[in-house]
């Protein structure tokens, strides 16, 4: 087949790969700092401290719309996240925690899905 289509189905197969990591993340208890964007009025110092907000509603926004164009682009943004809870959360808060609970899970599910 076309290059084209060749690249479209694989495009949709690595979708359907990030939207399975993306349903596992967000059923789970540590999820719930990052199912929606931080809010700027109850975090008023977040906007000045983050300077690229992500979030798994985001995410899951951008893949049904078509926005990402690889699968790496969709690890990006997920990455965007926990650095993010780095940079403004205490490691031994529970915001904190919960982030890198939830990054190790999303790094060690990822290989699973894509064997190196
Ligand atoms: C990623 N992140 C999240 C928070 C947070 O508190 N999110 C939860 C907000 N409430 C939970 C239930 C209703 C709204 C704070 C700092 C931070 O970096």
């Amino acid at each position: 087949p076309p290059k084209k289509e060749r690249g479209n189905k694989k495009l949709a197969k690595e979708m359907a790969m990030c939207r399975t990591v993306l349903a596992e993340l967000e059923a789970h208890d540590e999820a719930w700092p990052f199912l929606l964007p931080v809010n700027t009025k109850q975090f008023p110092t977040y906007k000045k401290i983050i300077k690229s907000p992500m979030d798994l509603s985001t995410i899951k926004k951008r893949i049904n719309e078509g926005v990402y164009k690889s699968k790496d682009e969709f690890t990006a943004d997920m990455r965007i996240i926990f650095n993010n809870c780095e940079t403004f959360n205490e490691d031994d808060s529970p915001v904190g925690k919960a982030g890198h609970s939830m990054r190790t899970l999303f790094e060690a599910r990822w290989l699973e899905l894509n064997p190196q």
